[in-house]
């Protein structure tokens, strides 16, 4: 996709910014009124750091806050990235998915300026700086997981073409000021070719949320996101990360600490201790139970994301009893099972960006990861 035509659809002739109505409303920002919202991109001004560059935060003279993310390596591949991101976000408009307020192409600088999430991400509230606050109760997570969800849901069957995600992860899962989720980072989406699974050479993910067929063949579909969002779910309940290192070599997925204990119903046990026993024992089941069921190593056994809000809000009382009677939760037939997977450890190309590792390529393991499901 060349840069260049990107933007036209966007712009009228004279360079001014076409409103159709109900269109996406966003503009070409200067470089200039960039280094003067973000202070010259300052070191105090900045939220994290990603994959592709770091994001500072900033205000417009309007008054608003953004977010600027400022790609890092400029260079062929980062240029389609950009323009990747761009189109796709332009696009796109959902109350769950993060808004693009704009972007920046000017010389080597290709920036792109996002709304502002005060409450920063999920991983912030589960592991991060603000872990300990207790800021997520868990009316707060019941709401974020319907709410990333229905982000997700959009761009699987509504955005035309449709969006596979590709890296859904709780960091990629930012709160605004009331805490609703706002499912972000669409650098890795590709649009999807009409009816097609599209086959990639270029695995990207995270480890701990990646989809065994993704990591191992990279073959990328919507069930893809469906799995990440199960340990999504599992992160979300229990607090736990989604690999946990149990010594200096042996990693555990949290599918493989869950599902026993889900098999005994053991689910008081699995909440996140910062709930301090405050929770909807009903709602937490269920949260589990559809996590669980989203990361099996089947993709054709996992629920479209539809299903997954339908069964997150308890729209159907059948369809969860089917989930709490589902033969991957059936004790006497635990031990033919080998539906979730201990198949995330493939390590070949794995770099630490010291909140999660990061995929570059898919590879065989030369890392022990304990499992017993
Ligand atoms: N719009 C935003 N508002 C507030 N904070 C943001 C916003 N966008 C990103 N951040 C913060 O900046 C950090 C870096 O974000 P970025 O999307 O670049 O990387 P990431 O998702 O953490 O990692 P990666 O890109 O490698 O998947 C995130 O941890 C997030 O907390």
């Amino acid at each position: 996709m060349a840069f260049g035509s990107l933007f036209c659809c966007g712009r009228s002739a004279n360079g001014r910014q076409r409103r159709k109505k109900g269109s996406p409303t966003w503009r070409v920002f200067s470089l200039k009124e960039l280094y003067s919202a973000t202070n010259n991109f300052n070191y105090d001004n900045k939220l994290g750091e990603g994959g592709f560059g770091s994001v500072y935060c900033g205000h417009l003279r309007d008054g608003s806050q953004i977010a600027v993310k400022r790609l890092k390596v400029w260079s062929n591949k980062a240029e389609m990235e950009f323009a990747v991101e761009v189109e796709v976000l332009a696009r796109i408009r959902h109350k769950n998915l993060l808004n693009l307020r704009g972007y920046c192409a000017e010389g080597k600088e290709r920036l792109i300026v996002y709304d502002y999430m005060p409450n920063l991400s999920l991983t912030s509230h589960l592991h991060g700086q603000h872990a300990r606050e207790g800021l997520l109760g868990w009316g707060r997570r019941m709401n974020i997981a319907i709410g990333s969800a229905e982000g997700i849901a959009y761009l699987h069957h509504q955005a035309m073409p449709h969006i596979i995600h590709r890296d859904v992860k709780a960091s990629n899962v930012l709160l605004d000021s009331e805490f609703q989720a706002r499912v972000s980072d669409f650098g890795f989406a590709k649009l999807i070719p009409d009816g097609a699974t599209h086959v990639t050479t270029r695995v990207k993910g995270t480890l701990g949320y990646l989809a065994p067929e993704y990591a191992m063949l990279g073959k990328a579909s919507e069930s893809c996101d469906v799995y990440s969002f199960g340990i999504l779910l599992l992160e979300l309940a229990t607090g736990k990360r989604p690999i946990e290192k149990l010594s200096l070599t042996v990693k555990r997925p949290i599918t493989d600490w869950a599902l026993p204990l889900a098999r005994e119903r053991r689910f008081k046990e699995m909440a996140d201790p910062k709930l301090k026993g405050d929770f909807v024992e009903s709602e937490l089941r269920r949260m589990v139970l559809v996590g669980l069921i989203c990361a099996q190593s089947k993709p054709e056994k996992r629920p479209t994301m539809l299903d997954v809000i339908n069964l997150l809000k308890e729209e159907s009382k059948d369809k969860l009893l089917n989930l709490e009677n589902d033969e991957l939760f059936r004790t006497d037939l635990a031990a033919c099972h080998q539906s979730l997977s201990s198949s995330q450890d493939s390590s070949d190309g794995i770099e630490n960006d010291s909140e999660n590792e990061r995929i570059k390529g898919a590879g065989p393991s030369t890392e022990t990861i304990s499992g017993n499901s």
